[in-house]
């Protein structure tokens, strides 16, 4: 496969459960050599089995205050008691060895990356409808009901959001898996508008 003519992060949003990790888990695999999920930095610990730098890049509050301070992050929030980010120098040192990183972030974060006028190409991912949505969300078999109601209330928010125009350069139905697989590669794989 030819190298991918634009190096920019591909950002990939969407309501939980779309099936945002399904399809960028093909691209992956696909082509191992050209893409890269980015590595976040977290103030929290690592869980058993995570290591430094491949889940996560765990740092202090401290050292994250630090690089926040230093205009490091695209994007910053705070879960819970924790911080977590996306810091250039992950974005650059991917680069650096001609990969792609894709970054699975929520709106807010999309904001933010917008806010800065971060270099970015941004993809949303949308559900054929909510049933179909909340559908997927129970098939998966990983969320309790309190955090399926959850997800599917924050999943308005995403999809009012992805119908402000200018926002996404390109959206997504994942209605057939296959068809919104090759949409996706094709997308990424395209030649940059002059
Ligand atoms: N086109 C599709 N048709 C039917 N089921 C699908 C399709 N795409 C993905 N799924 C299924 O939907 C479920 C949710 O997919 P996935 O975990 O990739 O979502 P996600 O958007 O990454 O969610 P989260 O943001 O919570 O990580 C999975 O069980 C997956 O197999």
């Amino acid at each position: 496969m030819a190298p991918v003519p634009d190096s920019r992060p591909i950002v990939i949003s969407g309501p939980s459960g779309v099936g945002k990790g399904t399809l960028y888990g093909r691209l992956f695999q696909n082509h191992p050599d050209t893409f890269t999920l980015s590595v976040s930095h977290t103030t929290r610990g690592p869980r058993p089995g995570e290591t430094d730098g491949v889940h996560y890049h765990f740092v202090t509050k401290e050292a994250f205050e630090t690089l926040k301070q230093a205009d490091g992050f695209i994007e910053n929030a705070k879960f819970g008691d924790n911080y977590y980010g996306t810091s250039k120098q992950t974005i650059e040192e991917q680069k650096a060895k001609g990969k792609v990183t894709v970054l699975d972030i929520e709106v807010e974060g999309v904001k933010q990356i917008q806010a800065q006028n971060y270099p970015a190409r941004y993809v949303f991912i949308a559900p054929p409808s909510e049933e179909a949505l909340e559908q997927r969300l129970r098939g998966r078999g990983t969320e309790s009901e309190e955090s399926i109601q959850k997800r599917l209330k924050q999943a308005k928010v995403e999809l009012e959001y992805a119908k402000v125009p200018g926002i996404h350069e390109k959206i997504i139905v994942n209605d057939d898996l296959d068809k919104a697989y090759q949409e996706l590669e094709e997308f990424v794989f395209a030649q940059p508008k002059a």
